[in-house]
């Protein structure tokens, strides 16, 4: 068993959470049903002492930053904001790392976004103001999120004025990491590694795509998927003829190639958009149009990487025992999953 040398042992949170003194996952928690897979780690819902719904992410070891890990995961689990979900609970065995999380429910915001009625450019930067809010604290603590991305941006429930929750941070090498162009920023994508000022990027990224409908550096419309071309931010009409010219000037100072000349999360908090002081409330219905495209995009895609992700996960000699009609799909687990996973709901 490779160590990573954390204190596991005793619960973050408070008492009445998922928190839990024991280092056995399946001592306190009921595996239920796969939430997610991505490139380093797979999500499950889970049942604290089954009752309490939390979320449970399921890291190979192989494939997590050691350094990262090590420095970051005892800090990061410790942060209670009202913009990040929590970490609740950490759990080693020999070949993955299982982290438990406050369970959120109230859907992706941009689903919510496209399904709902009425939004406006006041919508759009409150928005913003929590995912900043989020940034500021991870980063005023040495750290990054390095994943940033409209799928890492969840409401903690249906109601609706729910806050947004910043997914987990990802723990990952950074070749498997999960943010790709136009979300990776320059410099991340040179190989320079990924700070505090590339998940500014990722949120003008973001904050773009709230705007509009589709994301920057693209085709029209986000149709045609030219090189990324950085330098080349535009704002192409009819999309952007309504929207503020101050929310373009966040955007252009978040969108800079070079990462110096971003505004740190804090100064970003005070630009008059971000404030409140200048978004327009008029209802923005080609962006919620285009919304909706995007959504049914990024989800043809997301099913398409599962069924990509589901297959690595399938070790060679099953692959072949399956071709030579031994073994059938329903008998195959994720090899890092097989040992934490003693019930389901
Ligand atoms: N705390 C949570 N509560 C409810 N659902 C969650 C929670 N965390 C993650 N999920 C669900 O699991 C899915 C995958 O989560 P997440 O994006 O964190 O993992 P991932 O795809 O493996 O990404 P990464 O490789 O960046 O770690 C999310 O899209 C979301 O639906």
């Amino acid at each position: 068993m490779v160590e990573l040398g954390l204190p596991l042992g005793q619960p973050a949170g408070d008492s009445g959470s998922c928190g839990s003194p024991t280092r056995h996952l399946h001592e306190s928690y009921i595996l239920g049903e796969l939430l997610g897979r991505g490139a380093t780690s797979t999500v499950y819902k889970c049942l604290f002492k089954g009752k309490k719904e939390c979320a449970c992410k399921i890291l190979k070891k192989s494939v997590l930053d050691r350094r990262r890990v090590e420095s970051e995961l005892p800090d990061l689990r410790e942060l209670r904001h009202p913009n990040l979900v929590e970490i609740r609970d950490v759990f080693e065995t020999a070949d993955a790392l299982t982290l438990v999380m406050e369970w959120v429910s109230g859907g992706e915001l941009l689903e919510r976004i496209a399904e709902r009625g009425f939004y406006s450019e006041q919508t759009a930067a409150k928005a913003v103001r929590q995912i900043l809010s989020a940034l500021q604290c991870l980063h005023s603590r040495g750290h990054a999120h390095r994943a940033l991305r409209p799928e890492k941006l969840v409401f903690a429930s249906e109601a609706e004025e729910s806050p947004i929750k910043l997914l987990t941070p990802g723990l990952g090498v950074s070749s498997l990491l999960p943010t790709a162009p136009p979300y990776c920023a320059p410099e991340a994508n040179k190989g320079a590694g990924a700070g505090p000022a590339s998940d500014m990027w990722s949120l003008g990224v973001t904050a773009y795509i709230l705007l509009c409908g589709f994301e920057p550096f693209s085709g029209e419309n986000g149709s045609a998927s030219e090189p990324l071309q950085p330098h080349a931010l535009h704002f192409p009409a009819p999309w952007w003829d309504e929207v503020s010219d101050s929310a373009r000037d966040l955007v252009t100072q978040l969108l800079q190639t070079d990462p110096a000349e971003r505004p740190t999360a804090e100064e970003a908090l005070q630009h008059p958009w971000v404030r409140g002081d200048t978004p327009r409330s008029q209802h923005m219905d080609a962006t919620v149009r285009s919304l909706r495209e995007f959504n049914a995009r990024r989800k043809f895609r997301a099913a398409t990487q599962a069924v990509v992700a589901t297959q690595r996960l399938v070790s060679p000699e099953k692959r072949l025992s399956r071709v030579l009609g031994q073994v059938s799909p329903q008998e195959e687990t994720p090899p890092h999953v097989h040992d934490d996973r003693p019930g389901r709901c």
